[in-house]
């Protein structure tokens, strides 16, 4: 269980200076301006939960992430991983967490990915029996056989992210912090780091913070999303909610079995934006009608034939409170 409370992180930014050797002066001068990276924020993630956390560049993830794992110690507020704080029992925390980075690894770049298993089981104590039956688990989701005997600086970057996802979980943590593991993968890539960690939240109940500009990783993989927007949060919930909170129009195209008869005003809220011949497209708010409700009442009109609904995008939907 991880708790946050309260938590804030002011940085102290040096002013820069302007004129003759302006770099030379601002690095000497000693006035600074403070920068709230982050602004009282709180929030509960459950064991076992799947969590989004996403938000524009800057707003503040990194540095909450970073305060989660014991890296940075908040300006005031408390954080709590399985009661315990990361910063004063950062050993005792951090066996219980992995980490991903998507943009650098934590495996050594000129060694086979073999020799940074062997290096990181040893640094986290994790016997030579553990560290095998880990890789056996791991080795068939992740298709490990393909480049355990190849060095890091020789993978595909969807073989590298397998082989940070098997590192990050080597010392078999209960809590896994995912910062973009999917950025700049192809679909199928993609597709396959999806896999993994449906299977491991699901069958191996790992509670996962995932952040990432990827809204389709969100919407597939998160039950929740926390949405964080100049260093607050915006928006704490499940993605359903969201959509029908931030209530853009759901676009319906019906198909009548012949030309409908519309009449001049009808009770339910929507709105026909187009009529061809036999094919009516309306559109309808969730927050305010059920889909239902619109066929009930359009089914007045005509034979309804087929009905096609169109979502709004959650990538528009989430911009909405970005
Ligand atoms: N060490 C630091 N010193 C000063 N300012 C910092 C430091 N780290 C972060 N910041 C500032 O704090 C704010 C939040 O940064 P943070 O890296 O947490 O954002 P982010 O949401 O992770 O962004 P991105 O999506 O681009 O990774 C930014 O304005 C950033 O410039």
């Amino acid at each position: 269980m991880i708790e946050v409370s309260h938590i804030r992180k002011t940085f102290r930014l040096p002013v820069p200076k302007t004129g003759r050797l302006a770099a030379v002066r601002s690095l000497l001068s000693r006035e600074s301006r403070l920068k709230e990276a982050v602004k009282d924020i709180s929030f509960t993630i459950e064991t076992g939960d799947f969590v989004g956390y996403i938000g524009p560049n800057g707003a503040g993830k990194s540095t909450t992430i970073k305060m989660l794992t014991g890296i940075l110690h908040p300006t005031s507020g408390e954080v709590f991983v399985h009661g315990l704080s990361p910063h004063r029992h950062r050993r005792q925390v951090v066996r219980r967490l992995g980490v991903v980075f998507g943009q650098r690894s934590q495996l050594w770049w000129d060694l086979p990915v073999r020799d940074s298993y062997d290096i990181l089981a040893a640094m986290y104590r994790v016997d030579e029996v553990a560290k095998l039956r880990r890789l056996a688990e791991y080795r068939e989701l992740l298709a490990l056989d393909e480049f355990l005997d190849t060095p890091v600086r020789k993978l595909s970057l969807g073989q590298r992210m397998r082989a940070d996802l098997a590192a990050a979980l080597l010392h078999d943590p209960d809590i896994l912090f995912l910062d973009e593991p999917t950025i700049g993968l192809d679909v199928v890539a993609k597709k396959s780091i999806r896999r993994f960690l449906k299977t491991i939240n699901r069958e191996y109940g790992k509670t996962i913070l995932l952040t990432t500009h990827d809204m389709d990783d969100i919407e597939q993989l998160c039950q929740r999303v926390i949405v964080i927007n100049h260093g607050e949060i915006g928006y704490d919930g499940t993605i359903a909610d969201l959509r029908g909170r931030i209530g853009l129009p759901t676009r319906m195209k019906v198909t009548f079995r012949g030309r409908p008869a519309v009449p001049d005003s009808w009770l339910s809220p929507f709105t026909i934006r187009e009529q061809q011949d036999d094919t009516l497209t309306l559109e309808c708010n969730r927050r305010d009608v059920t889909a239902m409700d619109v066929l009930r009442e359009i089914s007045l009109w005509g034979e309804v034939a087929d009905v096609h609904m169109e979502e709004p995008e959650f990538e528009d939907v989430v911009h909405r409170i970005y």
